[in-house]
């Protein structure tokens, strides 16, 4: 078994699962920080990682990260105004970010449409792609063949029923880039149209990839993507981590899932 071959994880609901990953992610949190000093989490938009968030924020075991030592970071953004209610950064805030003492330095927020780009999706997208090499220490001029991103500690995704992951969506362009770590999303098929987002050469750098799924609206992506298709079918499938991969699911988005691949035990 590789990094890559995902590990499954199916829980009886999306409430216990949101509980399940949100203790599993303190734990990680806390873990690199005893490690390394730090740690560094991409976040993602969604129900299902708005849920887990709530769910860190109710866990009394939150208060064992030192989160003034956690850089935040986005897998993808709604390229909408600042204080857009439907920007996931702005969710992200309402359900745990303002109740944690972060460092304001360390939350990376994806630019939005009103900022210093404009409403240029490329421009924006290229500033977040330098903050992340600046942050790798990467410069982006420096020809480095390393991709210009942190080893993230630990990546999450939500699945989306057509199998996209953040906003790389079936068949679009986005889902091809190889170079960039970066990209400006137009006519994505979830809306608002014009989005941001991470490559999957991004999301390859990630220690640990997490994708979450939840609600049998997610039965045939979760069946679909992991039964072996070509990331530009199915974007899920080519989202996995250096070190671990792992698909956190409700039995209902577990529900088609060939008996093959299917847990031997479930939560
Ligand atoms: O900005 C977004 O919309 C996302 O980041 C997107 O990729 C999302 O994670 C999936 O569509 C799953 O969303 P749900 O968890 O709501 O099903």
């Amino acid at each position: 078994m590789t990094a890559a071959t995902p590990q499954l994880v199916v829980h009886r609901d999306k409430e216990l699962m949101a509980q399940a990953a949100a203790a599993r992610l303190i734990t990680r949190i806390v873990d690199a920080q005893a490690a390394r000093g730090t740690a560094s989490v991409v976040l993602t938009g969604g129900r299902n990682g708005n849920a887990l968030l709530a769910a860190i924020a109710a866990s009394p075991a939150r208060d064992a990260v030192d989160w003034a030592r956690l850089d935040l970071w986005w897998g993808d953004e709604r390229f909408l105004p600042s204080e857009d209610p439907e920007r996931n950064v702005v969710q992200a805030r309402a359900e745990l970010l303002d109740a944690v003492p972060l460092d304001p330095a360390r939350v990376h927020a994806m630019p939005a449409s009103d900022g210093v780009d404009g409403s240029d999706v490329d421009a924006a997208a290229a500033r977040y792609a330098a903050e992340l090499a600046e942050a790798a220490g990467a410069p982006r001029s420096s020809g480095a063949s390393r991709i210009g991103v942190p080893a993230f500690d630990v990546l999450l995704l939500g699945v989306g029923p057509d199998t996209h992951v953040a906003s790389l969506f079936p068949e679009h362009p986005g889902v091809r880039e190889t170079e960039l770590t970066v990209i400006g999303v137009r006519g994505a098929p979830k809306p608002p149209p014009t989005r941001i987002s991470l490559t999957l050469p991004a999301i390859r750098a990630a220690r640990e990839v997490w994708l979450l799924a939840a609600g049998e609206d997610k039965a045939d992506a979760v069946a679909l993507a992991l039964s072996g298709p070509g990331e530009l079918q199915a974007p899920a499938s080519g989202a996995h981590g250096t070190g671990r991969t792992l698909w956190l699911l409700d039995r209902s988005a577990a529900d088609r899932l060939p008996p093959q691949l299917y847990p031997p035990a479930s939560a």
